[in-house]
């Protein structure tokens, strides 16, 4: 992916054929949206590729898109699939070391797999807060630890996290821009820590911009992310491929100076204005809260969701 005249441009990879050639990488929620992208892109690159996530009929469909696609780019894929809920421990430590069983090693590791569901923060009840915490923060914490002490430790590696906008806090996504600072600050913590292993541990935060069926349907709203355009300097939602080509930049030898770093891929839309959500006028903390943006005013009649 690159840019042509200001516009997105699709390809396969910028970066060398065989870049990855003889690697082994984990991408956790890698049968959907930005992670299927990664996953297409390390596998272009030569990388032997194991998505892991809850779901096996996810796994099964992603991986059948991804293998056909590849195939169609006259390359042959080396994808595997381990289901995996990031949130147990015992499914974490088996997804590294099964992967370690089968390919010999882990060089790369991707924590790309999480979510959230909209609320104001008042109305998150103690179970939703558990789960969007244990999913995005100690389901990064848990495999960054396994992938370190049953591989890296000895062997080097590098590692990618997935953040999100939540520098100005996340209006009505609380418990996720809480997990993901905390992402931010654990990569930090972790590229000291684990420098003298020869790991590196960086992070993305895309904006709240990466449309992909997946992750619309989990808002139950198949337009959502076109409505973030417009409070994007770059007037433009980003895609997959903007936020795989950061994270196979991160995870090369391009990147071999830089550890507890995480490369914001928003459009600038971070530097300029609070995600998406803006309150309205009459809201108060215990309503629900409409959905600020062009969708409004494009749609003025039926559509001002309350979300
Ligand atoms: C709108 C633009 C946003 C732009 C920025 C961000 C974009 C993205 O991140 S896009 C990615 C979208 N994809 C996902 O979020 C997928 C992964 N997400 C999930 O699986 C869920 O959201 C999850 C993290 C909450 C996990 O759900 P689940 O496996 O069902 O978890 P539990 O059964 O253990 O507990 C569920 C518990 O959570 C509360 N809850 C879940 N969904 C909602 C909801 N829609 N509204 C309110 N509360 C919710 C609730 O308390 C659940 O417990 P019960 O009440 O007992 O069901
Ligand atoms: N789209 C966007 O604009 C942004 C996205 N992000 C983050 O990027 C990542 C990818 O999101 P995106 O591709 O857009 O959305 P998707 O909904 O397509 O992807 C989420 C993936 O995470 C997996 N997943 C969720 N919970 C778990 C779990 N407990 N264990 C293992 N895997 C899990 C899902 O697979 P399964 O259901 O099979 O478990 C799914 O493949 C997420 O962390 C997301 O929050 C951050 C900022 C913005």
């Amino acid at each position: 992916m690159s840019l042509h005249h200001g516009k997105p441009l699709c390809v396969s990879s910028i970066f060398r054929p065989g870049l990855y050639d003889g690697q082994v990488a984990i991408v956790t929620g890698g049968a959907t949206g930005i992670g299927k992208g990664i996953t297409k892109e390390l596998l272009f690159l030569g990388c032997t590729v194991v998505i892991a996530s809850r779901k096996a009929d996810r796994l099964a469909d992603g991986a059948e898109e991804i293998r056909n696609w590849l195939q169609n780019t006259g390359r042959q894929a080396s994808l595997h699939v381990l289901q995996c809920n990031v949130r147990k421990e015992d499914e974490v430590k088996n997804l590294i070391s099964t992967t370690v069983r089968m390919f010999g090693k882990l060089d790369f590791l991707v924590n790309n797999g999480g979510g959230q569901f909209l609320s104001s923060t008042a109305d998150i009840r103690l179970k939703g807060w558990n789960a969007v915490v244990e999913t995005n923060l100690t389901g990064t914490f848990l495999l960054c630890r396994e992938a370190y002490n049953q591989w890296m430790k000895d062997h080097g590696g590098v590692i990618v996290n997935m953040a999100m906008d939540m520098w100005k806090g996340y209006p009505f996504m609380g418990h996720s821009g809480a997990a993901r600072a905390g992402v931010v600050n654990l990569t930090k913590t972790l590229g000291v820590e684990w420098a003298q292993s020869n790991v590196r541990v960086n992070a993305v935060a895309p904006g709240s911009s990466i449309a992909s069926p997946t992750a619309a349907a989990n808002y139950g709203n198949a337009n959502i992310f076109d409505a973030a355009a417009v409070n994007i300097p770059l007037k433009r939602t980003g895609t997959v491929e903007e936020v795989s080509s950061a994270v196979c930049f991160l995870l090369s030898p391009g990147a071999a100076f830089i550890t507890g770093e995480t490369i914001r891929i928003d459009g600038g839309q971070s530097f300029y204005i609070t995600p998406n959500f803006r309150l309205s006028e009459d809201s108060k903390p215990s309503d629900v809260y409409r959905w600020q943006s062009q969708f409004d005013s494009d749609h003025p009649t039926g559509t001002k969701s309350k979300l």
